[in-house]
């Protein structure tokens, strides 16, 4: 029996001579390792196709050099590494190159006041593009914290010294009868609303960084928020949260502002793009804040 060549249409001319942007592959599973754990992740890999003539691109080894993540944790020099490969596979077809990944984070977080802990999930991607030699990386970050309305708040505290008024007019006070009252349900006639809220963080990494910031961008973004949700939850736990949302009262434009700020702080990031929604339980509709900001060149 003759030996078959097999055909290759990708190595074929193109019936229309026209460049494109972007080709690839998106949904691929890959494991990646990032600060010490295995991960599954999603991938998206291309390349341009600058070549209008040539028929396509060689999808197997956009495939292929994404083994480079079985192994190393990833870091921007490892997403370099692969786009370059990426180009070097493509030579003649494609100037620029692309690959995001995008999974759940998981870290173990201390609960408030007892001794317990639990795993909070954090979705993030992590884009990388490689054009020119010029190569920078994106992250992606979501964040989910709680929010108290400062004005239902200063609502609530009216109704409750009106109740206070109606409850105690033309009386003596005495220590023991209002601290009854505080302790009734009267004595909290209104409450203010609040909701589990999502900050986006989208930041571009300054050149120079080795490692990706993950861990260290989260602790300052939740830091910057104040109160984060949180995961093993006694009593005691739920009511240090309570007194925390209580000295933490904010509008979206206040978390947007304090994430933005405490963001630009970071030596890693060249620019930001934060995004905070507030899942209104006041309102079928959301409120929503964004701040962009672009790091001077020294
Ligand atoms: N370019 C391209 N390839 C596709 C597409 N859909 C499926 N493929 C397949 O992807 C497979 C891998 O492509 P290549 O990397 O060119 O495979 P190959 O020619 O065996 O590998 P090389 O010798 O390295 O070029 C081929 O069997 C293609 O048919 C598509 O829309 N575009």
């Amino acid at each position: 029996m003759n030996a078959l060549t097999l055909p290759d249409i990708a190595a074929q001319a193109s019936r229309q001579s026209l460049p494109l942007d972007w080709v690839g592959m998106c949904g691929i599973a890959v494991p990646v390792l990032i600060d010490g754990q295995r991960l599954t992740a999603i991938a998206d890999a291309g390349v341009s196709l600058d070549d209008g003539e040539a028929r396509g691109i060689h999808m197997s080894r956009l495939y292929l050099a994404l083994e480079l993540l079985e192994n190393a944790a990833l870091s921007p020099m490892l997403l370099r590494r692969i786009l370059q490969q990426f180009l070097d596979s493509h030579v003649g077809l494609s100037d620029a190159a692309s690959l995001s990944v995008r999974t759940d984070l998981l870290f173990k977080r201390p609960a408030l006041v007892s001794p317990l802990a639990g795993w909070k999930r954090y979705p993030i991607n992590i884009e990388a593009h490689l054009k020119n030699d010029v190569f920078h990386v994106e992250l992606n970050i979501q964040i989910a914290y709680s929010s108290t309305c400062p004005c239902s708040a200063a609502l609530a505290r009216q109704l409750i010294q009106q109740q206070f008024v109606d409850d105690f007019a033309n009386q003596a006070l005495e220590h023991a009868s209002v601290l009854a009252w505080l302790g009734s349900s009267k004595g909290i006639v209104a409450t203010p609303h609040s909701q589990r809220s999502t900050a986006t963080l989208n930041l571009r990494l300054n050149p120079g960084v080795d490692e990706l910031p993950l861990l260290s961008i989260i602790n300052e973004a939740e830091a910057a928020l104040g109160t984060a949700v949180q995961t093993a939850v006694k009593r005691a736990d739920e009511q240090a949260f309570a007194l925390a949302n209580g000295q933490n009262l904010m509008f979206c434009e206040d978390a947007a502002r304090r994430l933005s700020m405490a963001l630009r702080r970071s030596p890693d990031i060249a620019s930001l793009n934060v995004r905070v929604v507030h899942a209104e339980s006041l309102h079928a509709h959301d409120a929503v804040a964004q701040s962009r900001w672009v790091r001077e060149a020294l």
